[in-house]
């Protein structure tokens, strides 16, 4: 088993857990369960298109920083001029959690993505309930038939979908899923391995009526303005803001730079 399978086992096992404890009608009580969502997608299209993510470790990468305050760190994001924020919501591999995701939509008025590894509608809600405006899908581990029906879900809701994609073949069941935005992750689940080029290579096959973002990997304002020539307009960016004490703080570098490049 390769580490996306463990971790999508380890998934169904947590659903199935979180569904016997709490019931949707639950969640659909939450105050924020009505709050209107704002567009992760129109965001990017308007304003920088770093989307900064709030990420403790992950199985690639072991610790990145334990020591920050999610609060902090997405009040930090939002000052930068990020046109969104990603927030890792799974516990056992990436540290993170549902209150992360909470105590975040708190902090920020910006548009907020959970960061999880989607499998079922039940997520969806969840992910509602707590505040996120966008959720992410993952075509790696999910057939046509449930891409559709997770996206379906969100889009009912009112949030968006951006919709992960690793190589033509996934890019290729997702052409009919209405999500607003396509990801390419420049990090396979797989192997971990990282490499720029994967958007490049992918770049001209997503039709024009997603917004294109990038994943993973992405450690200068020059990787940006090079991915910019392919028609990127998202960029998400995790361990080279979190690997600093102060995330906000090197965001808020990192897109003065890049106005002064593009
Ligand atoms: O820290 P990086 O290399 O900047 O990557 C951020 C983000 O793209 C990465 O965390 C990610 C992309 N897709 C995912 C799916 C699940 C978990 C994490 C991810």
């Amino acid at each position: 088993m390769n580490i996306l399978d463990k971790i999508i086992a380890d998934k169904h096992k947590e659903v199935e857990l979180k569904k016997s404890l709490i019931p949707v009608s639950q969640l659909e009580s939450s105050v924020l369960f009505e709050k209107k969502c704002t567009s992760l997608a129109e965001n990017i299209r308007n304003g920088s298109g770093i989307i900064a993510e709030h990420k403790r470790r992950s199985p690639s990468k072991s610790v990145i920083n334990q020591g920050l305050n999610v609060q902090d760190v997405a009040a930090g994001y939002e000052m930068a001029g990020v046109s969104g924020i990603s927030v890792l919501t799974d516990g056992k591999y990436f540290g993170g959690s549902l209150e992360d995701l909470l105590f975040a939509r708190a902090s920020v008025n910006i548009p907020i993505l959970r960061k999880e590894f989607m499998i079922d509608p039940y997520q969806v809600i969840e992910a509602k309930a707590y505040g996120a405006d966008a959720i992410l899908l993952i075509a790696a581990v999910l057939s046509e038939k449930q891409l559709n029906y997770l996206a379906d879900t969100a889009k009912e809701l009112g949030m968006d979908v951006l919709l992960e994609v690793h190589n033509q073949d996934e890019l290729q069941k997702s052409l009919e899923v209405k999500a607003d935005m396509i990801g390419v992750n420049n990090r396979n689940l797989k192997t971990f391995e990282v490499s720029i080029d994967n958007s490049k290579i992918l770049a001209d096959k997503i039709p024009d009526r997603f917004v294109k973002v990038s994943e993973s990997g992405i450690s200068n304002t020059a990787a940006i303005a090079d991915l910019k020539g392919y028609g990127y307009q998202g960029f998400l960016v995790g361990e080279n803001f979190m690997k600093t004490d102060d995330p906000g703080s090197a965001a808020k570098k990192f897109i003065t730079e890049l106005k002064s490049i593009v």
